[in-house]
């Protein structure tokens, strides 16, 4: 196992935290949307519009594997990348998995005005929300290693624990 990886639902601060984490740890920061988007040479939201989410889904689980193949880093993912059983298999076998929990409440708080994601261009974003919880709850449980927190905690507190809690089980892996 060589990998960190971070999964949660849309706004649980996955790429926020894991960027923060990564420098901390002194890992590199990967995340599976930015890296996507250079790939694809466009937003998540244009192709999401253009070419659907199925199509959206294929070239997420490429980079999922291209990436743990890689060398080890902080890998902050898409709130849906547990959906396919190949991808939390991935996961679980070439990262320490870390679910960033967090209520759909909480999120529609952050997340109101989000532009960015596509799932979330709906008239009622906080009933979207409430589904996404539902229907993925038990996949990020499933999928991950250790569980943090993410709703009510400051970035900083999210950050110390995850920190904390990587040392206690012998640090992060060596990049
Ligand atoms: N624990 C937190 N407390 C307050 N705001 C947060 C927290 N985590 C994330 N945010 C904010 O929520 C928004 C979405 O965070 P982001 O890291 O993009 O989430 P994700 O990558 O999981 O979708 C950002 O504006 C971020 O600053
Ligand atoms: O929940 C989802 O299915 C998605 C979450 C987004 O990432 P974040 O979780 O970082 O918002 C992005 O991958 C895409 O818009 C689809
Ligand atoms: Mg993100």
């Amino acid at each position: 196992m060589t990998h960190i990886a971070l999964i949660g639902l849309p706004g649980s601060g996955k790429t926020t935290i894991g960027r923060q984490l990564a420098r901390r740890l002194g890992l590199p920061f990967v995340d599976t949307d930015e890296a996507i988007e250079q790939e694809l040479g466009c937003s998540i939201r244009d192709f999401f519009e253009a070419e659907g989410e199925v199509a959206f889904r294929d070239v997420e689980s490429r980079v999922l594997h291209r990436l743990t193949e890689g060398p080890p880093c902080l890998l902050s993912t898409g709130g849906g990348i547990v959906l396919r059983p190949e991808n939390r298999q991935r996961l679980r076998e070439a990262c320490r998995v870390v679910y960033l929990r967090a209520s759909a409440n909480d999120l529609f708080r952050r997340l109101r005005h989000d532009q960015k994601r596509p799932l979330l261009q709906v008239a009622d974003p906080l009933e979207r929300l409430k589904a996404l919880e539902a229907e993925r709850g038990p996949l990020y449980r499933e999928t991950a290693h250790f569980t943090v927190d993410a709703g009510r905690s400051h970035l900083h507190q999210v950050v110390n624990k995850l920190a904390a809690q990587i040392e206690l089980e012998g640090g992060a892996p060596e990049p």
